[in-house]
Formats: C-alpha cells, sequence, structure tokens
C-alpha cells in the first residue's frame, strides 16, 4: 500500500507540492490530472524516491521510500522523456535491468517483445517517440514492479498501441496486484482505465474520488415538462448542478441515485425525459464548479 501524508516538496523559492496525502490500496490505479506545473511530476518522482519530501512522509508498505534501495527496486518510474544509456536496445537495457531489480523476469519481457512490434536488438535511439515510450514500458513491466509510477506515457502513442498497452497494465494489475499511478493532462485518457481520479492544483490535491462513485453519482438528464418549471422548482426537487435550457427542452446535470431521480421525474410527469451517459470531463466540471473552481484553468 503506497501511504504519502503531507508531503511537501519545495525547489528554492518554488512550492511544487504541500500538505499531500494520498492512499492508494495494492491493485489499484490511480490518474493523477493537472495542468502545466500542478506538480504531477514532482509527486512521482518523489514517490520514486528520486527527490527527498522536505516535510511528511512517502510510505510503501510502511516503509520510506527515499534512499530506501529495497523498496526502489520494487518501483518503476517512467518519466515523461523516457532516458536510455547511450547506444542502448532494447535488450541491452532489459539487462541492465535484469542486474538492478531482483525480480526482472526474462520470461515477461520474451512476452512482451512478442506482444509489441519492436526490434529488441534497434538501436532505441533510433526509434520513433512512440517506439521509445513502448521500449520503456517493456524495460518497467519486465522488471515485475509492485508499483509503476506513469508520467504522461500515453502521449505520442497511435490509439491501437494506447489500447493494446492500457490492455497490458491492467493485466499486470489484475494478475499480481500491481499498484499504478499515472499522471496526465488528459482525463479522456485515464477514463477507461482507472479506477480513482486526483486532481492536482497549485501542488494541493483538490479533489480524489473513485470513477465509479463519481459517474454513477451524476447524472445528465433530458426532459421536456407540460408544465414549466422555473429553475427554483426544479432546484427544490432534485440537487441539481447544471440547468440548461433550449425551448422547452431542459437538460438538467443532477447528483443522486438514478432510481431516486427517475420516481422524482416521474412524480412530474413530463411529456418526455431521457437519461444520458455523463463524460468524466463533464462530471469534473461539475464537481469544481459546485466548489468554486474553474475546471478549464485547472486541467486545460
Ligand atoms: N528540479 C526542479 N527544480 C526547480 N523547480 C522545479 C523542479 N521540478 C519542478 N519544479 C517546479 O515545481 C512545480 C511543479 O512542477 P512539476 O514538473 O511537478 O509539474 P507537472 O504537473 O508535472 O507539470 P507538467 O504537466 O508541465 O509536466 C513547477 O513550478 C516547476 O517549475
Amino acid at each position: 500500500m503506497i501511504e504519502i501524508n503531507g508531503l511537501l516538496k519545495r525547489f528554492e523559492t518554488t512550492t511544487a507540492l504541500q500538505n499531500v496525502s494520498l492512499r492508494i490500496e495494492d491493485g489499484r490505479i490511480l490518474g493523477i490530472v493537472g495542468s502545466n506545473g500542478a506538480g504531477k511530476s514532482t509527486l512521482l518522482r518523489t514517490l520514486a524516491g528520486i527527490y527527498q519530501p522536505d516535510e511528511g512522509s512517502v510510505c510503501v508498505d510502511g516503509e520510506a521510500v527515499y534512499e530506501n534501495t529495497t523498496v526502489k527496486s520494487r518501483i518503476y518510474f517512467v518519466p515523461d522523456s523516457p532516458h536510455f544509456e547511450p547506444g542502448a536496445t532494447l535488450l541491452s537495457t532489459a539487462k541492465l535491468n535484469a542486474a538492478f531489480f531482483p525480480h526482472f523476469s526474462w520470461e515477461k519481457y520474451k512476452r512482451l517483445c512478442e506482444t509489441f512490434p519492436l526490434d529488441p536488438k534497434k538501436r532505441i535511439s533510433a526509434m520513433s517517440k512512440g517506439m521509445q515510450r513502448q521500449a520503456a514500458l517493456i524495460a518497467a513491466l519486465s522488471t515485475m514492479p509492485d508499483v509503476l509510477l506513469l508520467d504522461e506515457v500515453f502521449d505520442g502513442l497511435d490509439p491501437v498501441m494506447r489500447r493494446l498497452l492500457k490492455r497490458v497494465i491492467a493485466g499486470e494489475v489484475a494478475d499480481r496486484q500491481m499498484t499504478v499511478l499515472i499522471a496526465s493532462h488528459n482525463l479522456r485518457e485515464l477514463e477507461d482505465f482507472c479506477d480513482t481520479v486526483g486532481l492536482l492544483h497549485q501542488g494541493g490535491v483538490l479533489l480524489e474520488k473513485e470513477l465509479d462513485e463519481l459517474k454513477l453519482g451524476m447524472h445528465r438528464v433530458q426532459v421536456v415538462f407540460h408544465e414549466s418549471m422555473t429553475d427554483e422548482a426544479l432546484h427544490e426537487r432534485f440537487d441539481l448542478a447544471a440547468i440548461n435550457r433550449t425551448g422547452s427542452l431542459c437538460t438538467l446535470v443532477v447528483r443522486g441515485e438514478k432510481k431516486e431521480i427517475e420516481r422524482e421525474m416521474a412524480a412530474l410527469e413530463p411529456q418526455f425525459c431521457e437519461f444520458l451517459a455523463l463524460s468524466l470531463e463533464e462530471v469534473f466540471i461539475s464537481e469544481m464548479e459546485a466548489v468554486g473552481y474553474d475546471f478549464e484553468q485547472i486541467v486545460c
């Protein structure tokens, strides 16, 4: 289990992270979203043991990560611009990792090389950006990490490769309870991949929620009433995150249990009523607006 408590990280005059507390159970995938400079990479690097916390603690299974080689051998960090030794190939990188990571698996490495269309003996510097990311992930997963830290890893990958990668990583999570933290600017990228999403803003966690809880707790309802209903009347009956009107068609974003909302709607005997899916981005926009933040300023 990953436990981060009251983490503060400063770089000279910049406070990159402040009072960050997170708890991530084994086998979970946590997405961290936030705008440029929000602190995502600093959080991952501190968790990888590259940076020392200025205050607070960062532990895996109760042990502090910084300067702890045993714990660090169970963690693998894939940065946004993966670094390889000069002249490295995938095979030479695997050999290097095999020497450093006690749980490195050649069997896993071979299986991943069969899954991804890469030549293990080709110089990585001669590969495309997307292929380099694939190489970095093969190198990472072959070490059989308990904790995988991914910084913007889907950037530069085509949609087929993104899907394949997500499937491979999700397989590792399901098979052996690997825990994943993935930082991204793009909520849509995380929607079909994460269990939980945390929103980082100016070094602090603004919101951290289970995706199911977020999505199941909010609904978009398109409705046409027989008699006109004022916004006030709707607010009295429903916990509304948003109301939009186009002619007689009302589009509502409503918080609560779907069955309960259906019952309340039916009592109003509308001419037309339909429940529509909300994207994760829409759910976040509503959640952030409800606590007084402009989502566009935070994530885009
Ligand atoms: N090594 C460093 N030295 C000095 N300041 C740093 C360092 N690393 C990060 N910072 C500062 O810490 C803050 C958080 O940066 P960080 O890279 O963690 O953000 P991020 O959310 O990953 O951003 P991006 O999405 O642009 O990658 C920024 O103000 C950044 O300038």
